[in-house]
């Protein structure tokens, strides 16, 4: 099955124009949706999980005309929005249950076998009895992901759920995401490089509404093969680099600023060439649609 998105458009009535003519062909696996904020992610994936209607476009998810047939992408979504709302005072099974009867799992022994095992796949099996309220911001998010399983969905969204994760929650995380099946589509959309570094086969990068790459990482690098020049500089030389060159980052250590610069060849003669990440390559593309 895959998720295909034509010529999708969105302005709200203040006039931000969200999506502009949106084309993305998602495959199963994981597919990361990479934009600052702003960008329009949320957008997107609000429209995909039938939130909010576009002005114009189009969104098949295998057979089926998502914006059409709501119902029928509703019986098959997953999806764990940004800001994901649990009820403090009661407890992760007691929610996951009455979550899986609104799912439409009406048999009663077949969900409390369902919500069992995603407590369990979850890691939330000890904390099970403890009310949500005081769970930590990565409990709250792999609970989110148990909700978000409920009932097997063939298309799962997941929208900035590492933003506030300590490390060790967010590595717990993102190897939960990466435990899902890979006959599932998963959009994860996150201003965090290393989180589709990490986890996609797939990715775009997204700016003020549109697609400005759309590949794999390892193509995303090829991109800026021999492009990316480093040099470590003083603060104060920082703006008259900033005003002659690319400078697409720039990051303190030790206090002074090493910056990278994009350009076909050594800037002035003075930087060093490095390879760059996938970081320099979201940079690089931000920048040039600024
Ligand atoms: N309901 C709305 N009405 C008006 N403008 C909106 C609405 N929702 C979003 N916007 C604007 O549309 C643009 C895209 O917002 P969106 O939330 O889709 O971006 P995002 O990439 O998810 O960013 P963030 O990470 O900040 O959520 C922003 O300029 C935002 O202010």
């Amino acid at each position: 099955m895959q998720l295909i998105i034509s010529n999708l458009n969105k302005t709200y009535s203040n006039g931000v124009q969200a999506l502009k003519d949106v084309n993305l062909t998602i495959n199963q696996g994981m597919f990361g949706l990479l934009g600052p904020n702003g960008a329009g992610k949320s957008s997107l994936m609000r429209t995909i999980a039938t939130l909010q209607e576009p002005d114009s476009g189009s969104i098949l998810l295998g057979e089926i005309n998502v914006l059409t047939q709501k119902d029928e992408v509703r019986k098959t979504l997953g999806y764990l929005p940004q800001e994901f709302g649990v009820y403090p005072k009661v407890d992760a099974t007691t929610l996951l249950n009455h979550l899986a009867v609104l799912k439409g799992i009406t048999n009663a022994s077949e969900r409390k076998s369902v919500v069992e095992a995603l407590l369990q796949k979850t890691n939330l099996w000890d904390a099970r009895k403890k009310n949500l309220g005081g769970y930590s911001g990565g409990m709250k998010q792999r609970f989110g992901i148990a909700q978000a399983l409920l009932a097997n969905p063939k298309l799962i969204i997941v929208d900035e759920p590492t933003a506030g994760l300590d490390p060790a929650e967010r590595n717990r995380f993102l190897n939960l995401l990466s435990e899902l099946g890979e006959n599932t589509v998963v959009i994860l959309s996150t201003h965090i490089v290393e989180d589709v570094k990490e986890l996609c086969s797939d990715m775009a990068i997204f700016n003020k509404g549109e697609v400005l790459f759309k590949g794999s990482p390892d193509e995303a690098l090829n991109e800026i093969v021999g492009k990316i020049w480093q040099k470590r500089i003083n603060k104060a030389e920082l703006s008259d680099f900033k005003q002659n060159f690319k400078v697409i980052s720039e990051k303190l250590i030790g206090g002074n600023p090493i910056i990278h610069v994009l350009s076909d060849t050594n800037p002035d003669g003075t930087f060093e060439a490095v390879t760059g990440d996938l970081e320099d390559v979201y940079f690089s593309k931000i920048f040039a649609n600024a």
